[in-house]
């Protein structure tokens, strides 16, 4: 699903590289955490897969697309076939539960009819059923993050990147949606965490891919944080 070869990343501003020479392969259907202290590379690693930015060198593979190779003009294409989610979930402010994830289905050119009956089973796939017609502001940070994932999910991705999906919520909350994430997996979607959270990962255990000043140090199936961090 997805393929690194000698991957480094240096941003013109930073005088050392954000990836140095990584090389990973990731499976489809496999659950990857990826850690490391703060300006490790995770965020360069998932914003390289997702093509928001090209490697200095090195070959990346998704999805049996090879980014070097891919055109400009098929740039949105390919990040519409991952879904994504993030830190601050991102959702637009003045429009309600459905319509942020309908709008999901929109952009690729759904028929209203097919919107219409995807959303509900999406949102209540993530738990959100009775809340459609609510705004952003009026859920909780759980459930903005439930919108989020259900609108990253609506297009049935082959691939779900999250960056740091709990660094905002509790960790009661951070529970409830790991386990939104398991199931997602669970239907074939591979997904790919980055994360500070030790006891998400501890309690996971699933391959845990370890970056140090861009570096793989650690690449573990069913690993955990490690010890002292
Ligand atoms: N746009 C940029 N321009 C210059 N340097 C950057 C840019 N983005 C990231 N970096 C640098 O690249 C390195 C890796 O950053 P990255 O954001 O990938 O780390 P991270 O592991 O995701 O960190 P965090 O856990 O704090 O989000 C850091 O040294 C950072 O300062």
């Amino acid at each position: 699903m997805i393929h690194l070869s000698h991957v480094s990343k240096s941003y013109k501003t930073s005088t050392r590289p954000a990836l140095d020479d990584v090389s990973i392969d990731v499976d489809k259907g496999e659950f990857v955490f990826v850690i490391g202290p703060s300006g490790s590379g995770k965020s360069t690693f998932l914003r390289l897969v997702l093509r928001e930015d090209v490697p200095t060198s090195g070959q990346i593979q998704v999805a049996g697309k090879d980014l070097g190779k891919l055109r400009r003009s098929k740039v949105p294409a390919h990040r519409r076939r991952l879904g994504c989610v993030f830190q601050d979930f991102r959702l637009l402010t003045n429009k309600t539960v459905e319509q942020n994830v309908g709008f999901a289905l929109e952009v690729i050119g759904r028929p209203r009819a097919a919107i219409r009956k995807i959303v509900p089973e999406v949102l209540e796939l993530v738990g959100l059923e009775g809340k459609a017609r609510r705004l952003p502001h009026e859920l909780s940070g759980g459930e903005q993050q439930r919108v989020a994932i259900a609108r990253a999910f609506v297009n049935r991705p082959l691939l779900l990147l999250a960056d740091e999906p709990t660094g905002n919520l509790d960790p009661d909350t951070s529970a409830d949606i790991m386990l939104l994430l398991e199931r997602i997996n669970r239907t074939g979607t591979t997904v790919l965490m980055a994360t500070h959270d030790n006891n998400i990962v501890d309690s996971m255990r699933r391959r845990v891919i370890e970056l140090q000043l861009g570096k793989v140090v650690r690449d573990e199936s069913r690993g955990v944080y490690g010890v002292g961090r």
